[in-house]
């Protein structure tokens, strides 16, 4: 392999990088890269990332080690830099989630875990406050000498947090009935008792992957060795967990690590997201700062109004530059007023329409945003648009599904017996097989053959199957379902549990593939044609309807964002910055054009009822004086 001279290397596929962004790609120390929404920062990591690897300043064999929050982030990075300097060199960029990289980590060295808090091989996966609730009343059997009526005493929602906020080995404090409580149910979670099997959450792999990492130096080292580049990407959002186990192995080394985040999109307080984790870390690891000013996304009038809420949010904030693919075009900002959410969901859908005619621009290029309860915010201007033939959907019922490697496999080998976009379903199709059967691409060419042969019969006969489908709805689900279970059975049910641990325990395999046959029959039934309906199940041809958080990393030509109203607010006052950035992820998420509705009458869900509430915007008054501070223009929208 010959490798490029530092002075020699220019970006990948003709980008062209702002000075800012050339400096963080090409420095060599801890940095602290500040970018604001549009400013590229996916493409910044990837072009570091062949910066480093094409010039071998990250030493073969060593690597990188990329860490994004969500799964989608992490393939799309891994997959641009493959792009951007061929796979040969990626194969040493590991992009991974925090979850997955700390979850690797224990099922790799677990055995380096103290016996007294080392899980099981195989473990369960359990998520929520109420399933630590019922394992720790259900299963703590000791009675506490003092406080025999202990599980009415604590909240568990502490509790549940506590399980990895303390450091391990935990001691029973006897003043603290929480510490009698922990004991008892680590011990319990991480052994298994009587039909309970070994049982974790997410945050306890990162607390045991840390302790681990604690008691046994020399795997610190071999991950410090491994790594010489670390890149953290969404840093506003790193909790308390994740970047003590990024200490625990990073800090006072010579790995040098990348972070990349932006305050004003601080939007996972809520689930513990560090309220000042850019200042730790430029403190822990003497870290630089680097700040990129340009939007690459919006138009100008947007980016206009984003640097005014930005000053708000942060006053030190930097103003961002429209960069020149869109000096051509201005951008448009309005907040719509209403009587009625039904006269609102009458606007909004004609609006759309007439858009989609006579701009021509897909259903996908428009997304409709709403702080909370989609499905009730969304649910008038969905059966518009269905009456002016434009579909919408609550884009969370598919979001996760999709990004899902199960449901990835059943879309690849549909689209191979069907012939469309065969070749890149081809190749990871082929990869996913030679990886599970560990084939080696040197030496074992005449099992690969004999692999792609099996692999050609299997598309045949699926293809058959496909084009024998009825027309029935029972009676297709369950053809689909058959195809479902014959794609998995080719491939090998157990291979892919041990190459995606997360389906291998409990009913998430079941669960998502029962769901994604019963979405892939809606979508073949109304289409009748396989083209069609992968791209209707992907939502080629839908308005997604979504709320914010799920909206974060995204970017649509239009934006409208529903219900600017007190009541999707509800929390505004008491937790008013994260509300902003919240306000201001939406605004971003904008390309062109981005409009804001207030309806005087809402449906709204309280305590589960749904009634149709007067609605108000005192308490969010803010919000509309910036809108005001930035010119935006207010319509009082007759219906039309
Ligand atoms: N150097 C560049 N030149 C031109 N376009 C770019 C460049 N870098 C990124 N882009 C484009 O700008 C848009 C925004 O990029 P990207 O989504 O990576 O921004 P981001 O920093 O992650 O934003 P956000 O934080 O708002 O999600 C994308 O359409 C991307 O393709």
């Amino acid at each position: 392999m010959s490798y490029i001279k530092p002075e020699d290397w220019i970006p990948a596929d003709g980008f062209t990088l702002e000075p800012a962004a050339e400096i963080a790609v090409r420095n060599e120390m801890n940095n602290l890269i500040l970018a604001g929404p549009g400013a590229g920062k996916t493409e910044l990591l990837a072009q570091r990332a062949c910066f480093l690897l094409q010039t071998n300043l990250c030493p073969s064999p060593q690597k990188i080690l990329a860490i994004s929050f969500k799964t989608d982030a992490a393939e799309n990075l891994k997959k641009r830099v493959e792009l951007r300097c061929g796979k040969e060199l990626a194969a040493r960029f590991e992009s991974r989630t925090f979850d997955s990289f700390a979850k690797q980590l224990l099922d790799r060295f677990r055995l380096g875990i103290p016996e007294s808090y080392r899980p099981e091989k195989e473990y369960s996966l359990v998520f929520t406050p109420r399933e630590i609730r019922d394992i720790a009343t259900g299963y703590i059997k000791e009675r506490h000498p003092n406080r025999p009526n202990w599980q009415y005493e604590i909240n568990f929602n502490i509790l549940y947090k506590r399980l990895s906020e303390e450091n391990l080995p935990i001691f029973e404090d006897g003043q603290d009935i929480y510490s009698w409580v922990l004991v008892r149910l680590w011990d319990i979670l991480v052994h298994g008792t009587g039909k309970l099997q070994s049982t974790l959450t997410f945050p306890m792999i990162s607390k045991l992957a840390d302790y681990l990492l604690q008691v046994n130096p020399l795997i610190k080292r071999a991950l410090q060795l491994t790594y010489s580049h670390v890149f953290l990407d969404e840093f506003q959002d790193t909790t308390y967990l994740q970047y003590e186990l990024v200490k625990t192995i990073f800090q006072g080394t010579s790995t040098i690590l990348t972070s990349v985040g932006d305050d004003k999109q601080r939007i996972m307080g809520w689930a513990g997201a560090l309220p000042d984790s850019f200042e730790q870390f430029k403190r822990d690891f003497n870290a630089g700062q680097i700040e990129l000013t340009q939007n690459h996304r919006s138009a100008p009038r947007l980016i206009e109004i984003q640097n005014v809420l930005a000053k708000i949010i942060n006053q030190n904030a930097t103003d961002a530059r429209v960069s020149n693919q869109h000096s051509d075009q201005k951008g448009l900002c309005q907040v719509w007023n209403f009587h009625t959410y039904l006269d609102e969901a009458t606007f909004v859908a004609t609006s759309i329409a007439s858009r989609i005619q006579q701009e021509n621009i897909s259903p996908r290029d428009i997304c409709i945003l709403v702080k909370q309860q989609e499905q009730i915010y969304g649910n008038a201007v969905i059966n518009e648009l269905e009456r002016l033939g434009i579909h919408a959907r609550i884009e969370k019922e598919y979001q996760d599904l999709i990004s899902e490697e199960c449901v990835q496999l059943i879309i690849d080998f549909i689209r191979l017996a069907t012939g469309e976009k065969t070749h890149d379903s081809w190749v990871r199709v082929s990869e996913v097989l030679i990886f599970v059967n560990g084939y080696d691409l040197e030496h074992d060419h005449i099992k690969i053959l004999n692999m792609e042969s099996n692999l050609s019969d299997h598309i045949q006969k699926l293809k058959i199957e496909l084009q024998q489908l009825p027309n029935d709805e029972d009676l297709c689900k369950q053809g689909i379902s058959e195809m479902v279970k014959g794609i998995f059975n080719f491939v090998g049910l157990k291979k892919i549990f041990r190459l995606h641990p997360k389906y291998a325990s409990g009913s998430y395999f079941k669960q998502t593939t029962t769901e994604a046959v019963k979405k892939l029959t809606i979508a073949y039934l109304k289409h009748l044609d396989w083209n069609s309906s992968i791209s209707d199940f992907l939502g080629l041809f839908s308005i997604p309807i979504m709320t914010i958080h799920k909206s974060k990393g995204l970017e649509y030509d239009t934006v409208i964002f529903l219900g600017l109203e007190d009541d999707a607010f509800w929390s505004f006052n008491t937790q008013k910055l994260e509300d902003m950035c919240a306000f201001f992820v939406a605004l971003s998420r904008a390309k062109k054009q981005c409009f804001f509705t207030f309806s005087a009458s809402r449906e709204t869900s309280r305590f589960g009822d749904v009634q149709i509430r007067a609605q108000s915007n005192n308490s969010i008054s803010t919000l509309y004086q910036l809108l005001q501070n930035a010119n935006v223009e207010v319509l009082d929208v007759s219906v039309v």
